[in-house]
């Protein structure tokens, strides 16, 4: 396969590339903020589970860009964006970064701190787990990594602030609805035109962040149980909850499931460009090392530490 075929299979790869963003996932972030009108009254913004970092550049280039043009949110606040993930990410402009883990309180205190004792007026959390394949275990793991981004987010937002967080629509999905919406008066499940149909995955922004009277942050377990006073019976039930679904972005968007030609009606020669930014050390480099020399079935195989010589990344782990 030559090194453009994914630039065929996959348009929003390429516009990506095209457009200096460091991975596709910025299409839904821009999709989502085109339908919910996200960044307006924005000033502090945290990104969970940001690396490579492309909602991050969202972020940057949307809120900044609007700052440089004189356009403040509110008032003479400065925009303020801080990145967090388990891996190191190349820099970025106006961007602070924490290597860190989204379940530590260590790292709510980080982000508090960073805003001066402020809270953030929008959280937005693209937080995946390495995939196993085994459906039922990723959909589990990805449920417990939105709960503790949910967890995360009830130590740093602004009461009436807004969370987006990415979701898998399996089979219980009901119950995390149930939990987002004790804390948000309106939650919608939203699928961008950038995300392929062929995968579960989803998004759902909460708005109007409102914790029940005398909700006590707590990371010491992400599972939220349903003991606050909290009126069921208008939420159908704990495990019922019926949330509104969007398909969101323009329907003339580009298609993720279809493969364009790589002469388009754009009147631009196709021309093949190199991912943005790779990133800088992902989980898988080891993998890709014993692959490229053949190693990876011989029990023999020598393991590299993260600190010896570096191997070339793929040019992206994982997209939807
Ligand atoms: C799909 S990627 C995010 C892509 C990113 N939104 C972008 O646009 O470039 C998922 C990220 O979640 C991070 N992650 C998974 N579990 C985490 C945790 N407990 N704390 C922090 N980051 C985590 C992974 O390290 C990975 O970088």
């Amino acid at each position: 396969m030559g090194r453009s075929s994914k630039d065929k299979r996959d348009i929003y790869y390429r516009l990506a590339k095209e457009e200096g963003w460091r991975a596709r996932s910025a299409f839904k972030l821009l999709q989502l903020d085109h339908e919910f009108n996200l960044f307006s009254d924005v000033n502090r913004a945290v990104d969970l589970c940001a690396a490579p970092g492309s909602w991050s550049q969202v972020l940057s280039r949307k809120l900044r860009g609007r700052e440089e043009k004189g356009e403040k949110a509110n008032g003479s606040e400065e925009v303020k964006i801080v990145a967090v993930d388990l891996q190191a990410m190349a820099p970025l402009p106006g961007v602070t970064q924490i290597q860190g883990d989204i379940t530590k309180v260590s790292t709510a205190q980080e982000i508090i701190h960073h805003f001066e004792g402020q809270p953030a007026d929008l959280v937005v959390c693209d937080g995946a787990p390495d995939v196993t394949g085994l459906h039922d275990v990723d959909e589990y793991i990805q449920a417990q990594l939105l709960l503790a981004a949910l967890n995360i987010t009830t130590h740093v937002l602004k009461p009436g602030g807004t969370f987006v967080a990415k979701i898998f629509r399996g089979k219980d999905v009901t119950l995390l609805y149930s939990q987002l919406k004790i804390f948000f008066s309106s939650v919608t499940c939203s699928k961008p035109r950038s995300s392929r149909n062929s995968s579960i995955e989803a998004f759902v922004v909460c708005e109007n962040y409102s914790p029940p009277e005398g909700y006590v942050p707590n990371m010491s377990n992400p599972l939220l149980d349903h003991s606050y006073d909290v009126d069921f019976n208008q939420l159908e039930g704990p495990n019922r909850v019926i949330v509104p679904f969007l398909a969101c972005g323009d329907l003339s968007a580009f298609d993720s499931d279809r493969t364009y030609p790589l002469q388009l009606d754009t009147g631009k020669e196709y021309q093949y460009i190199p991912p943005t930014q790779p990133p800088i050390r992902p989980p898988y480099e080891q993998a890709c090392h014993l692959r490229k020399h053949n190693l990876l079935s011989r029990e023999d195989a020598p393991s590299i530490s993260p600190t010896q010589s570096r191997v070339e990344p793929e040019p992206s782990a994982k997209s939807s």
